[in-house]
Order: structure tokens, then C-alpha cells, then sequence
């Protein structure tokens, strides 16, 4: 990456930047290679940041299928962690995992249920055989006890698949007869999954992030407070792809202790399986912290102190960096050493995911802005206006630390609670446009693609060599946001 103007002696966010086109070769924006460049290289460099709030089972099906990684926080216990591993492991690749029902599931029960896919259906189903299917508009009006059998639409009358048909066969087979939902069945007629004609556009679109067996990846965090070697020992053998570790000053010697530990047991792990897991570790913001982390042994490491959404550590303490800075800086030094980092939060707009890329971050984790979707772990709320949102909260807030000490004694808990660096209660409203994290995921990719293009770059190594980046004015941002009203 170069810039345009000279570099400024002061430190840049995603906003103070903009990239100029430059002469391409590209005739299409498919034929953008966007792996990640770090360790991991993801068909997708997209993370979804370890944050209770967001980062569950679902969420980590739906981002691995589309080609990036979630990660489990680290204040989940591990038996826990370990069981929704298994899940992950299990899941189809092509289709998503369905709602299923049994027949005498009530319709108040149902569309409880219902909003936590965005296909927008359960399947009704017993003895692991689908009977049909019903969709919030189904049981919208009924009465909340009535039984979802007698609201379903019977499988007969839709699109069954078998698991081995194709994305195209199921795409052409649901717009022939005007379906919304294909039921993929096993060979003895039990139910797989379900996949929209978007999830079939989709999986003929994007690659699924997939480990040694072809299972779907996933990543757990460790944290460093408590026996951190003994829990990466457990995850490890529950087959996570990627551990990470992060407080927030990773810059610390505590972390650096950890890291070495956590390095020496994932490498008898390796020794014993021949599956080297990659170790992520932070957050910092300076070279010398990549430097030290890395010389610790993480491969790639976490950089952002303070730009993340649900974060009041810059407020609180005027601790932080400027994060397009961070990136470019951290990403250097670690790029010297052979590694790679993330740029971890502060994301709002495909732009600062392309703006990382091109400052050389390997990979991109989101955090809050996945908040806001179906896949994210908390319950669909409503205001008093309808509109629909999730609660969201910060990992150093008060309401996550209660939640992470709860084993410790009250005066600890209160003592602790005391430092918060986060927000504890915030609302993230759906997208009406794009209420799914996969249309999210869409639109990031559709822009990533698209800036690639604009610097002639097929891959993400190419895209940050070839990055033409200038410093702009407040005015020269405010000039490129679109108007929805007229002015
Ligand atoms: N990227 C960012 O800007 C930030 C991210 N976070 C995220 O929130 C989550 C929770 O992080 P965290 O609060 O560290 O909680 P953890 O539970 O991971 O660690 C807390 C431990 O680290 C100690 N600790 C916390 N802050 C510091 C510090 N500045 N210097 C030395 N020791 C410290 C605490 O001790 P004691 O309480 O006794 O001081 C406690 O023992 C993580 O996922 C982290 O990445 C948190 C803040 C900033
Ligand atoms: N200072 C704090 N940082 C936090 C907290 N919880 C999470 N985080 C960091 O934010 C990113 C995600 O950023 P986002 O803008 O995409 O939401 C996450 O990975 C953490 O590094 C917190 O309570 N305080």
C-alpha cells in the first residue's frame, strides 16, 4: 500500500481515508480471489468477533458456510463450548440447519422459534422424518395453542431434495414450481436441511470454510484469567480450528506468559494429530506489541484498542489508536516476521473492511454490526414502534463481567465490575434490507470485491501491494455518503 499524498505525521481512522482507482486489467469482479491472507487462509477473510452477545452456534454454521469463522467467547464454560463444537462439526456444509418442530409444538412455541433463521420456517418433524412445513405467516392470526400440524404445509405438497443435489439443481428445481424452501432428505428419507433459492445463489457462490475432514470451522477464544493452557487442551480435542487470546492490553506480560503456554500445549497437540490450530492473540496497537506476541508465539495477532462499538475504553482511559494506523503499522511488523494480523473492530461499512484489507490485515473481525441479525445469539426483540432489534453488549461492560465472575466471591465481583470498559445494554436494530448476517456478508463481499477491482488486485496480497490510499477532510467523507432525501 502506498499513499497518494505523503504519509501524515499523525494517525488515521477508516474515515480520514480514501482510495484511488488505478489502472486494471479486471473484467469482472468474480474474478477477485478474497482467501485470507493470514495462517488460516479463509475462502472469506471475515471474522465474527468473540462477544457473548453475538458469536453463537448459529451464527458460526452461517459465516462458515459463506467461507469465514466465528469465534466462541471465552466466558462460555468449556463443557459447553465443547458440545456447540460438536454441533458446528456436524452441521451441512450446503444446507442450513433447520428449525425442526415435532407436530404437536403449539404456534405461540413456533414463532418463538421461527426468527432465529432468516428462511423463516420450521420443519415439522418426527421420528427425524420432515411432515411438512410452517412459516410465521402459517400460524400468524391462530391461536397460540393450536398445534403446528394442523397449521403445516404438508411435505407433499413442497420441494424435497435429495443432500447430494446440486446448488443449480436446487436453485432451477424451486423456481420451476415457485417455492420458497427445498427440504433436503438422506437417503432414508430424513431430514438434512433446507436451503432458499438465496441459499442456493449463494453456495454455488461462495466456498464453505471447511477443516481437514470437510466439516465447517470454528474458533473458540481463551482468555488468559484461569487455567488458559488446560482450557485450549479441551478445545483443541473438541476439534476447534483457530484459538484466540485476548484481553484488552494484550500488550502484557501476563498474555505473553500465556501465549508461550498455550503455544507449547497446541504444539503437543499437533505433534500428536499432525493439525496445526493457529493462535491469535491480543488486542495491541503498537509494532512492538505484534513483535512480542509474536515472538511469543501467536501466529496471528489481534489489533484494536478502543474502535469497537460497544467500547468505552478510549472514553474511559484515553487509551487507543486510531484504527487505520493500527492496522497499517501492526500489519507491517508482523508481515516482517512472516505472520499476519486481524483488524479487530470498528467496522460500519464494507469500505473500512475493504480499507483493512488493503492496509494489509489478513483477515477482518466484525463485531456489533453482526449484532444486529437473526444469527446473533440473543432473542429478536421489538420496540414500541415494531421495529426489531438484538441486545448487544461489550465484553469489558459490567453486565459481562458479572457474568464472567460468577464463581468469584461478591466483594471480588463488585470490585471487578468497577473497571468496566464497555457498554452494557445497547440495541442493535435488524436491517430491514438485510436482516441476515449472510446479507451482511453480501454486501461486504460485493464492496471488497468491488474496491479490489478498482486497484487492478486479484487476490488480497495483490489488493494491499497495489493500494493507492489518501488522507481526506471530514468534508471529502461527508461528500461520499449517499442522500436517501433530498437535501
Ligand atoms: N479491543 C479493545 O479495545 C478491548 C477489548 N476488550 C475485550 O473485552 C474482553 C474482556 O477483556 P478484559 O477486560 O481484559 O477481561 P479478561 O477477563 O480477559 O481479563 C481481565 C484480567 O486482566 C486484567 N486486566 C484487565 N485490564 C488490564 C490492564 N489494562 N492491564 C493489566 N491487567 C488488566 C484484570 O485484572 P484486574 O481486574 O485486577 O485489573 C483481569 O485479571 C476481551 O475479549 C477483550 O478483548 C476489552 C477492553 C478493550
Ligand atoms: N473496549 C472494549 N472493547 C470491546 C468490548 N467488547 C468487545 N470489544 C472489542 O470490540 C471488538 C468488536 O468491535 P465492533 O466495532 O465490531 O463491535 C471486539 O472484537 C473486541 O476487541 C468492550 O466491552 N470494551
Amino acid at each position: 500500500m502506498r499513499f497518494t499524498t505523503s504519509k501524515p505525521d499523525y494517525d488515521l481512522t477508516y474515515d480520514d481515508v480514501f482510495m484511488s482507482p488505478t489502472r486494471s486489467s479486471i473484467r469482472s469482479r468474480l474474478e477477485v480471489d478474497l482467501t485470507s491472507t493470514d495462517s488460516l487462509a479463509l475462502p472469506l477473510p471475515l471474522v465474527v468477533a468473540n462477544m457473548t452477545a453475538i458469536s453463537g452456534r448459529r451464527m458460526a454454521e452461517t459465516v462458515a458456510r459463506r467461507g469465514g469463522i466465528a469465534i466462541f467467547p471465552q466466558d462460555v464454560p468449556a463443557a459447553i463450548v465443547v458440545k456447540a463444537i460438536e454441533r458446528v462439526k456436524a452441521a451441512p456444509v450446503v444446507f442450513e440447519s433447520a428449525i425442526h418442530v415435532a407436530p404437536d409444538t403449539t404456534a405461540g412455541e413456533a414463532l418463538a422459534l421461527i426468527p432465529k433463521r432468516s428462511h423463516g420456517a420450521a420443519v415439522v418433524v418426527e421420528g427425524g422424518v420432515p411432515l411438512g412445513v410452517v412459516s410465521s405467516g402459517d400460524l400468524d392470526g391462530l391461536d397460540r395453542f393450536v398445534q403446528v400440524r394442523e397449521a403445516m404445509v404438508p411435505i407433499a405438497e413442497l420441494t424435497t431434495v435429495p443432500a447430494s443435489a446440486s446448488p443449480t439443481e436446487i436453485f432451477d428445481a424451486l423456481s420451476e414450481r415457485r417455492h420458497k424452501l427445498a427440504i433436503a432428505l438422506d437417503p432414508d428419507g430424513r431430514l438434512v436441511g433446507v436451503l432458499t433459492p438465496k441459499g442456493a445463489m449463494r453456495a454455488a457462490l461462495y466456498s464453505p470454510a471447511v477443516d481437514h475432514a470437510g466439516s465447517l470451522r470454528v474458533g473458540t477464544a481463551v482468555g488468559i484469567s484461569g487455567d488458559a493452557a488446560a482450557r485450549a487442551a479441551t478445545l483443541l480435542d473438541a476439534g476447534a480450528d483457530v484459538l484466540v487470546m485476548d484481553t484488552a492490553h494484550g500488550h502484557q506480560e501476563r498474555m505473553i506468559a500465556g501465549v508461550e503456554r498455550v503455544r507449547s500445549v497446541r504444539d503437543e497437540y499437533a505433534a500428536r494429530t499432525g493439525r496445526r490450530v493457529p493462535i491469535v492473540a491480543g488486542n495491541i496497537v503498537t509494532r512492538e506489541g505484534t513483535t512480542d506476541l509474536i515472538e511469543a508465539g501467536a501466529d496471528v495477532v489481534k489489533v484494536g484498542v478502543g474502535p469497537g462499538a460497544m467500547c468505552t475504553t478510549r472514553m474511559q482511559t484515553g487509551v487507543g489508536r486510531p484504527q487505520f494506523s493500527a492496522v497499517l503499522d501492526c500489519a507491517e511488523a508482523a508481515r516482517d516476521m512472516g505472520k499476519s494480523i486481524w483488524a479487530d473492530g470498528g467496522v460500519r461499512h464494507p469500505r473500512d473492511v475493504a480499507l483493512a484489507l488493503a492496509a494489509g490485515a489478513g483477515a477482518v473481525m466484525i463485531g456489533s454490526w453482526f449484532a444486529g441479525t437473526y444469527e446473533s445469539t440473543g432473542p429478536l426483540m421489538s420496540d414500541a414502534n415494531g421495529r426489531v432489534y438484538k441486545e448487544s453488549f461489550g465484553m469489558a461492560s459490567s453486565r459481562a463481567v458479572r457474568a464472567r465472575t460468577r464463581d468469584q466471591s461478591l466483594l471480588e465481583r463488585a470490585r471487578a465490575s468497577l473497571f468496566e470498559e464497555g457498554i452494557s445494554n445497547s440495541r442493535m436494530y435488524l436491517d430491514p434490507q438485510r436482516p441476515g448476517v449472510e446479507d451482511l456478508i453480501d454486501f461486504i463481499v460485493s464492496g471488497v470485491r468491488s474496491s479490489c477491482t478498482y486497484a487492478g488486485a486479484r487476490t488480497l496480497d495483490d489488493f494491499h501491494a497495489r493500494a493507492s490510499i489518501g488522507v481526506q477532510s471530514r468534508s471529502g467523507y461527508e461528500e461520499g455518503r449517499p442522500l436517501h432525501v433530498s437535501w
